[in-house]
């Protein structure tokens, strides 16, 4: 299969590499409450930015995340990403402000079913906005210092990594401020750390979790001592992703996903399916020739 004839015409015609680097210079603009960079080739960092307010969740930030995660999906500049916190703290939940001017909202509606309306429409949209983490085939790392609270926890359990410094803490606050929690911890959790009688409890006392309690249930997988290690060792992480076939790594995230809202024969069958088609892709045929051959891992056309 791998003949050496064949190794040769692969690589007269290195068509990725003649097409990875072009605009690596481009960034996305334009938003108000997120920084979005390239601090490496095909690595994206998102930033939540409004460290004045500890990163409060307002109703621009929650709609940038949505459209920022939505057009990552897209980007063949883009192979992975990293989500981080300006400032103090990575996030303080739901901007509380917010709710006190949607109560005013909905004061100004008399009839139950309007209020109804108006509320189920939010709630579907931020669950919506927090499942582009999800939705983005690009493997997403959330890099959380200090607190991470309320939506802030909806928010990184939608990605696909998470990591944390020393000094990080994790509250489902929901519970506290006299709801439950609605865009997706209740969901996801229970899948991210595998151990239901302790969401239970999380979820239900609002208590603090410390990195070592995260660590060891799962829902981090790396503590760093501080917020810089932490981004920089994120980033490297990113880098290696990055650094593999991009058709590999965004079936892989599409596989796991579908794997997990999914029995495992239906999951055989989603990857059967998608791989009769992937498996005949260069980046297959080059990376598993450079194995082969023991030959430095290939360059890969973006995708
Ligand atoms: C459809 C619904 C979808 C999602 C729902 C999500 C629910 C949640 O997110 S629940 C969690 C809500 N968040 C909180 O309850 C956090 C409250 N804040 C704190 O506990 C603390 O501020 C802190 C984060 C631990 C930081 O403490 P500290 O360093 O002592 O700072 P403070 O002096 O307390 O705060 C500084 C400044 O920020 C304001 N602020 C803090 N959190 C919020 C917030 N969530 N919303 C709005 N504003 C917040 C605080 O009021 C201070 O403002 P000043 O104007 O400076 O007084």
């Amino acid at each position: 299969m791998f003949s050496s004839v064949a190794f040769r015409q692969l690589k007269k015609s290195p068509i990725s590499v003649l097409k990875q680097t072009k605009n690596f210079a481009s960034t996305m603009e334009g938003f108000e409450t997120l920084s979005v960079t390239i601090p490496k080739p095909f690595v994206y960092q998102v930033e939540l930015n409004r460290p004045k307010r500890l990163n409060t969740m307002n109703r621009a930030m929650w709609f940038e995340i949505g459209k920022c995660f939505d057009d990552l999906a897209t980007r063949d500049d883009c192979r992975s990403i990293i989500l981080t916190g300006s400032g103090k703290l990575f996030s303080a939940g739901i901007d509380l402000q917010d709710m006190i001017e949607l109560g005013g909202q909905l004061a100004e509606q008399e009839d139950i079913a309007r209020k109804c309306k108006i509320l189920e429409q939010m709630i579907k949209n931020y669950q919506d906005y927090i499942s582009a983490l999800e939705r983005c085939p690009k493997p997403v790392i959330a890099a959380v210092h200090n607190a991470c609270i309320g939506g802030a926890v909806d928010l990184i359990v939608a990605a696909d990594i998470r990591m944390c410094s020393s000094d990080a803490w994790f509250q489902v606050k929901e519970a506290e401020i006299g709801m439950a929690a609605d865009v997706g911890t209740l969901q996801r959790l229970p899948r991210v750390i595998g151990n239901q009688s302790l969401v239970n409890e999380l979820c239900l006392t609002s208590r603090k979790m410390e990195p070592i309690e995260a660590k060891d249930c799962g829902l981090v997988s790396k503590v760093f001592d501080s917020r810089d290690s932490l981004v920089a060792g994120a980033l490297e992480l990113a880098e290696n992703i990055a650094s593999k076939s991009p058709v590999a790594v965004q079936l892989t995230k599409r596989t796991l996903v579908h794997a997990r809202n999914n029995n495992t024969q239906d999951g055989l069958d989603f990857i059967r399916y998608w791989n009769m088609t992937m498996l005949q892709s260069e980046d297959f045929i080059n990376a598993a020739m450079a194995q082969a051959t023991k030959s430095p891992p290939p360059t890969f056309a973006k995708l």
